[in-house]
């Protein structure tokens, strides 16, 4: 199985499990968190949603790249993207609160995934960012729209995309991306950061969360993530892109 789901006293966590591919999101682990979100909707004991990844080195290392090299022209890489762009469309706009706890490297989708929750906790030893560009792709399950939304001064979001490079646990808490940076265990950060949430009703939360959605709605969010998806299936059809593939794949190969 490509992913863990335990659901305890109204925290659902959904565990990225590829620890060996740097829990690289390939089909099985979009239909999983589709799962989980479909879950959340019809049930209202859960509280809060959790992603996190297996292991330390990566919290996700963003699509599986042996997997998705297969898909070649814009419409193939257009499937794929709005496929996972939808699940975390649906994600962001989930009633309750969400939460990336980010035990390692996010790149890529992986940084979209964290940018798409609520919260992101992060470990001190983690490095994030939208590496995208090294790839000649933009970000392409609309990571970059979120980011726009997350309230991060502009200059600094822009510069977090146009950098295509990781940064920091520490340059991410100066910027504003990420909300905490804990050292040691991710279940004992996860505890402290919700436990005065905990005390406050359900209805109280999703209250809130409807206030954000009401404002993103006005602001087209859904037509400009799907804008996104659109520019960079564009981009995955370019030679500069299945060559930076390539050689990622070479990579690997080679070891
Ligand atoms: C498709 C959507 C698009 C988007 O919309 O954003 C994307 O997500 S594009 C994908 C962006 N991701 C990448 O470019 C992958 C970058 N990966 C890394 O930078 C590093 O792997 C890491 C995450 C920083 C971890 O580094 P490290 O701990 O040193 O591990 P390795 O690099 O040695 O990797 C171990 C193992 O895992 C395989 N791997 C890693 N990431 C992916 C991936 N995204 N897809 C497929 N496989 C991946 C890597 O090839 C190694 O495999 P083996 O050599 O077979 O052990």
């Amino acid at each position: 199985m490509a992913y863990k789901i335990s659901n305890k006293d109204g925290v659902l966590t959904f565990t990225i499990d590829r620890e060996e591919k740097r829990n690289a999101v390939n089909d099985e682990v979009m239909e999983g968190l589709k799962e989980v979100i479909t879950y959340i909707k019809e049930h209202e004991n859960v509280r809060f949603l959790v992603v996190t990844g297996a292991g330390e080195k990566a919290f996700c290392s963003g699509g599986d790249l042996s997997e998705f090299h297969s898909l070649h022209t814009e419409e193939q890489a257009f499937g794929m993207l709005s496929k996972m762009g939808n699940i975390l469309y649906d994600l962001a706009t989930l009633r309750v609160p969400t939460i990336a706890l980010i035990n390692g490297a996010a790149v890529g989708g992986g940084c979209e995934i964290a940018t798409a929750c609520d919260f992101r906790l992060v470990a001190s030893h983690a490095k994030c960012g939208f590496i995208q560009g090294t790839l000649a792709i933009t970000s392409g399950w609309g990571g970059g729209t979120y980011l726009f939304e997350r309230g991060l001064r502009h200059d600094r979001a822009l510069k977090m995309l146009v950098d295509a490079k990781v940064y920091d646990a520490q340059l991410l808490h100066e910027i504003g991306w990420a909300m905490r940076v804990f050292e040691g265990s991710k279940e004992q950060a996860l505890e402290e950061f919700i436990a005065n949430m905990r005390k406050i009703h359900p209805s109280v939360h999703q209250a809130y969360k409807e206030i954000e959605l009401r404002k993103w709605k006005e602001r087209n969010i859904y037509d400009r993530v799907m804008e996104e998806i659109r520019l960079c299936a564009k981009l995955w059809e370019s030679d500069a892109h299945n060559e930076a593939v390539q050689a990622f794949l070479n990579k690997s190969n080679s070891k």
